[in-house]
């Protein structure tokens, strides 16, 4: 586990660390892929990584996991990304929401998994978040389609998840899609997480906490970021 003394630490520690790897498949494949999450925890690394000097006309952007809402809906992930991540020198990147204006969210998930990168190749970085509840992505304890979406043969890349804990109906990449990532981090800060974090790490049911399968099974061994 990478532990920082503050959150301000951590978020240039990550930015640094995600530049660096988006920087190298630049050199390697002329382009890079990037997926991160929503929630109230990125905004502090997204405002640092923003700043990054790197060629981000090259860089696709696209989110773990999404709310079947709008993007000026105060609840969506992609007004956060915006407000906090595609500004400053990130503002080239090209951003691909999850979120589709269409008619149900499973339409929604078809047209979207037509289109986010790393459809043909893995991620090039992918950033998880955690829930106090265990869930990551929108792999929420009680979803109704999470042993699909943790299936890592399932093919569809993009899904969707209703749980009692998600509040509204989800978008999420499946495991599948994010579990071989370039570099795969998880990111989580404060006492209480870090708890959550050391029991899922101590052995628990996926489906009580589904971290558990980025933990346990991801092809990528994940790289942790922690402050209190
Ligand atoms: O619902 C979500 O929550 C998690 C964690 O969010 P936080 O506010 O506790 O940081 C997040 O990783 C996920 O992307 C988001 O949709």
């Amino acid at each position: 586990m990478k532990t920082f003394e503050t959150g301000a630490a951590l978020a240039n520690g990550l930015a640094d660390a995600v530049a660096t790897a988006l920087s190298a498949a630049i050199a390697k494949a002329g382009e890079a892929t990037l997926a991160v999450s929503g929630g109230s925890t990125p905004k502090a690394f997204f405002e640092a990584l923003s700043t990054r000097a790197l060629d981000w006309a090259k860089v696709k952007v696209t989110l773990v996991d999404e709310r079947f809402v709008p993007e000026d809906n105060p609840r969506s992930n992609h007004l956060l990304v915006k407000t906090h991540l595609l500004k400053n020198e990130a503002a080239a990147a090209e951003f691909v929401p999850l979120y589709r204006p269409e008619a149900t969210i499973e339409e929604a998930a078809k047209t979207a998994t037509g289109i986010v990168p790393g459809m043909s190749k893995a991620f090039d970085v992918v950033i998880l978040g955690m829930g106090t509840d265990g869930h990551t992505a929108s792999f929420f304890p009680g979803g109704d389609h999470l042993d699909a979406a943790l299936d890592l043969s399932q093919p569809r890349r993009v899904m969707t998840m209703e749980a009692p804990g998600a509040g509204e109906a989800r978008l999420t990449l499946s495991f599948s899609a994010l579990h071989d990532a370039g570099l795969l981090v998880v990111h989580i800060e404060g006492g209480e997480k870090k708890a959550v974090l050391d029991k899922a790490l101590a052995g628990s049911d996926e489906k009580d906490m589904p971290i558990r399968a980025v933990l346990e099974r991801a092809q990528t061994t994940p790289d942790i970021y922690w402050a209190p």
